[in-house]
């Protein structure tokens, strides 16, 4: 069994690994750091844990010295490169997966979204960045009609408040929040960068975070080069994911948030065009605390780890 530490483990994302790390025979989770619940018992924050587990206040060197086979750091964006030079020098063999957003412009780091990046480079990898859960959601929508498009694409998202993490701010405040819907960083969010970057192809975004906790959509406006018919359209999208276990397609309808959340995949479909054909719309609806992080954690740990990238996930 690959012996798996986790840093950052009572936020949003980490409850969720706890829970999908406590599904794999493959996979045991020997240590998870948290300064606010040092000394509690894991089982404190999820029952799945193994029951002898305790939250330990670890710094990076402490984190290094457990020469764990992989670590995963689900801590705010900032912090992880002081635990990947730790780690560097104590254990260079560890492997990392970073849910943050330090390393995902880094190209020293493998960019882990294996459904449009593939799985040829996994193997063997030892620093592997997480995808933003918009940026996630966003290219599914984007990837399969990139080479048709005439100009940036145009994601409108849609999260809730969970994406904001556990520290206060106004976009969990749940006051603030209620019957209310709050748009933010509307020009140069980082995952409209990651987008771009990722996909080789303009993204303009707007995120807005709204009253639920957990959920996603992203809603893509597409301008083609040429007139597309519908059957090109949606026939993109399902023989780009037809193989994808953590994909399904709604193809009736547009992918609501209720399709996404709680859910370990994620839902893509409402194609719909202008008369013209030269303009698409994509939905696509999953949870930002699973596929948008911590489901897509366990896929690529699995995957640098040589071990079933979908057990305890389908
Ligand atoms: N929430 C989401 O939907 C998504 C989040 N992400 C990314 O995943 C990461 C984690 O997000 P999320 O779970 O929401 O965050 P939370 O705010 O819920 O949790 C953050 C965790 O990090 C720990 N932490 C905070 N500061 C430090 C520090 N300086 N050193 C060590 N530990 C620290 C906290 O524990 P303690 O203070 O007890 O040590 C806490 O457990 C972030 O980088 C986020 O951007 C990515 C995709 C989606
Ligand atoms: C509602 C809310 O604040 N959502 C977060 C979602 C992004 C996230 O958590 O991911 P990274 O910071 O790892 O890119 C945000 O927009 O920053």
């Amino acid at each position: 069994m690959k012996r798996i530490g986790l840093v950052g483990a009572r936020g949003h994302t980490g409850r969720e690994l706890i829970r999908l790390l406590s599904r794999r025979e493959d996979m045991g989770l020997v240590f998870a750091s948290s300064r606010a619940m040092a000394g509690e018992s894991v089982t404190a924050l999820a029952s799945e844990a193994p029951r002898e587990l305790r939250f330990e206040a670890l710094d990076a060197e402490a984190v290094a010295a457990k020469g764990a086979d992989a670590v995963i750091l689900a801590m705010p964006n900032g912090e992880a490169a002081a635990y990947a030079d730790a780690i560097a020098q104590a254990a260079p063999g560890t492997v990392i997966v970073d849910l943050s957003a330090d390393f995902r412009f880094d190209a020293s780091w493998l960019y882990g979204l294996p459904e449009i990046h593939g799985r040829d480079r996994h193997r063997g990898a030892t620093r592997i960045s997480n995808p933003g859960c918009y940026a996630t959601a966003g290219q599914l929508c984007v990837a399969p009609v990139r080479h048709l498009l005439s100009g940036p694409a145009h994601v409108f998202g849609v999260s809730g408040y969970s994406g904001a993490g556990t520290t206060p701010s106004r976009k969990n405040d749940t006051e603030a929040l209620a019957d209310n819907l709050m748009p933010y960083a509307l020009a140069g969010h980082i995952h409209e960068r990651e987008m771009s970057r990722h996909l080789g192809q303009d993204v303009r975004f707007s995120p807005h975070v709204a009253a639920f906790f957990q959920g996603l959509i992203a809603t893509a406006q597409l301008e083609f080069r040429e007139p597309v018919t519908q059957e090109a359209f949606k026939g993109a999208y399902l023989d780009a994911y037809a193989d994808e276990a953590l994909i399904g397609f709604i193809e009736d309808r547009p992918p609501e948030i209720r399709d996404g959340a709680h859910s370990n995949g994620a839902s893509v479909g409402g194609w719909t065009l202008s008369e013209d054909g030269r303009r698409g719309v994509v939905v696509c609806a999953l949870d930002n605390l699973l596929k948008g992080a911590a489901v897509q954690a366990i896929q690529n740990l699995a995957l640098a780890l040589e071990l079933d990238e979908f057990e305890g996930l389908t």
